[in-house]
This record gives C-alpha cells, structure tokens and sequence, in this order.
C-alpha cells in the first residue's frame, strides 16, 4: 500500500432542524450533554482537544478539525481519515430526543490529496451520496448532488443537498458560507505551524503562539479565538463572533501542505469585509493553489473574492455556479499564482 501523507482537505456537514417547542428552540441542539457529543464524534474517530462558547454557540476545536452548535444548526468539519458521515445517524436520534426534526442538510468537500486512504463512506462521491440518501429521513426532499468542476482536474467541489419543503427557504438567507482551500503553501510561512524542537509547550499555550506570530490574530480581531497546536506541527482554531464563527485548519508537512479557512457573512456587510478578511488569509499562507467556494442566495458575494485576491498575485483560473434548492447558489472559483 502507497505509504500517503494527512489528509488535509475536510469533509462538511451543515444539518438543520426545527422543533415546535420555543424553550427547545432557544437553546436546542445545545442541550445535548457532552457525552453524547462524544459519542457522536467516537463514530467519527475524532475528538475534542479545546472548546469555547457564547450567548449563541459553542465552537469545539477538533483533533480532526471543528465542531459547531448553535440551537438549530450543527456545523461538523473533519479531515484526516473520518467518517464524518457516521455522525448522521447519532445525530439525527439525539435532536429528536430533544423535539427536533431535521429540515435541511449540506454536505461539502473538495478533492482529498490521497482519495485511496478514505474509508467507507468515502471511498467516493458517489458512495458518499448514497450514504447520505440512506440516513436522511424521507421527507428531506429536493436532494441534489454535483460536483463542481475547476480546470484542474485533481480540484473539484463535491456538494450534496437536501431539504424539506416547508423549509425550502432558509431562516438565514441573507448569510452566506465562504469555505478556502489552499494548497502548496508558502514553506517559509508553514514552517511557522511547527512547534520549535524541545519547546515542551502544550497545545494550547503552542496554539496561541502559533495565532499570533502569523498573523492570524489580525484576520478578524474581533473574535474570541479558541486555538490549538498540535505535536511536532498542525495548527486549528475557531473564531468566535457574536453569532458568527469563523475556522483555520492547518496541515504545514511538506508535499501535501494544505490550510483552509471557513467564515460566515452576511450580504448586509459593507461590501469590503469579506474581501479584507480573504486578504489576511491569503498574506497568512502565501499558497499556489486556491479553491473559494462560496454559497449564498444572492449571486453577487462571489464577485467580491477575485477583487480580493487578485491584486495579491493570484489569478481566477475557473469559476463554476451551480443551484441548490436548499441553499441556494454555489460558486466554487479556483486561483493559482499568477506566473512571475
Ligand atoms: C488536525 S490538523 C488540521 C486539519 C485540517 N483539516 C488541515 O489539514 O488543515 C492536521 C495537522 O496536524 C498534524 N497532527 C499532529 N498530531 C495530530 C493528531 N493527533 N491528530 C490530527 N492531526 C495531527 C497533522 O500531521 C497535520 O499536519
């Protein structure tokens, strides 16, 4: 067997739900205990290193990536070797314990670096897919799989949707997801996700070294930061923003270096915002390949990333648009370094 490297590239699981209880309502998903989030991410095979919380969710910094619960959404992103897709069924027992249903699911991925080391569920889209149909509940319909292609043939954007039909509206329209994946990034610069040799810090002291020598502090110096390095390189963190959470994840080995971002938006934010934070990141890593996709009811958020990023010596080589019914539009742009 081919001896591969990390994994860097995340699977994403986004549910929905919705309960007739208002008590529920209010704090929902975020009543299940911790052992029974445990118990979810043992179906995994992952666990929680660090965890931080507010008046509108708790954010949990994974051993494989993150975690986020908000009282009627989960948001679950994981790499490495998961089985991200496992957590459907524990999860959808445990909100309805709690009274709730679900009433939309998202499922992203890019491309993994070395598809042959995935284990079931994920040996391929196709059997992905097929899992997710199998654990949804009927009603969930309006189900869609696509994947988005880019003119590199080992980039493309893996998304499955599903909804119900009282819901083919979302509550949140007006939020969009941008999710990056960088690749071949900048050594100098990932050399700073390594922990010096002998320095015997642990994660957690390592992790806030890491958020600040890079200038990830600066990427939005508004957020709470929960971060966390891991042994002897690998670096996570969630940002956490009134009610909107942002997320790094970073795989510095070289040959399969690979760092992503994930944040919310709304479209109501000044126009610039978005393109200031992309710019950070960018300055962050430094890397030669770049996916962005972005998912949004309103079809004019993607314009504002190649505005961003071009002027940093990056160049928009593709650019694909795709519909879903339950979560509106998804662009999925890829940027390589413009030729010196
Ligand atoms: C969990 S982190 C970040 C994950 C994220 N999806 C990414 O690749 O950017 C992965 C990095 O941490 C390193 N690492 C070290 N110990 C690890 C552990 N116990 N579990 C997961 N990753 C570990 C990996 O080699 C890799 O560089």
């Amino acid at each position: 067997m081919a001896v591969s490297g990390f994994e860097g590239f995340e699977k994403r699981l986004e549910l929905h739900f919705f309960g007739d209880d208002p008590v529920v309502d209010n704090m929902g998903l975020r009543l299940l205990d911790f052992e029974s989030l445990v118990k979810v991410l043992n179906a995994v095979q992952c666990s929680v290193v660090s965890a931080v919380g507010n008046q509108y969710f708790d954010a949990y910094v994974l051993s494989e990536s993150s975690l986020f619960v908000y009282p009627t959404k989960i948001i679950i992103k994981t790499c490495g070797t998961t089985q991200l897709l496992k957590s459907i069924r524990p999860l959808l027992r445990y909100a309805c314990n709690l009274g709730l249903t679900l009433c939309s699911c998202r499922y992203t991925r890019g491309s993994f670096i070395f598809p042959k080391s995935q284990p079931f569920p994920h040996t391929s889209f196709r059997e992905e897919a097929i899992y997710i149909e199998e654990n949804l509940p009927s009603d969930l319909c309006y189900r869609k799989a696509s994947v988005m292609p880019s003119k590199m043939a080992s980039h493309s954007w893996h998304v499955f949707t599903a909804t119900c039909q009282n819901h083919i509206i979302s509550q949140n329209d007006e939020l969009y997801t941008i999710e990056v994946c960088m690749t071949e990034l900048d050594r100098v610069l990932a050399r700073k996700f390594f922990q010096p040799p002998g320095d015997g810090s642990n994660g957690d002291v390592a992790g806030k070294e890491m958020t600040k020598l890079t200038g990830i502090e600066n990427i939005n110096p508004g957020a709470i930061i929960c971060d966390f390095a891991f042994d002897p390189c690998g670096y996570s963190m969630n940002g956490i923003d009134n009610d909107r959470y942002s997320t790094i994840h970073v795989t510095p080995e070289d040959g399969y270096s690979y760092a992503s971002f994930e944040c919310v938006g709304s479209i109501f934010d000044n126009n610039n915002h978005i393109a200031e934070i992309l710019k950070k990141v960018v300055q962050v890593f430094r890397p030669a390949t770049m996916s962005v996709s972005t998912t949004c009811t309103s079809p004019e958020v993607w314009t504002r990333v190649a505005h961003a990023v071009e002027p940093l010596g990056m160049k928009c080589r593709s650019c694909a648009v795709d519909e879903f019914p339950a979560s509106g539009s998804v662009v999925f742009q890829t940027f390589t370094v413009r030729r010196k």
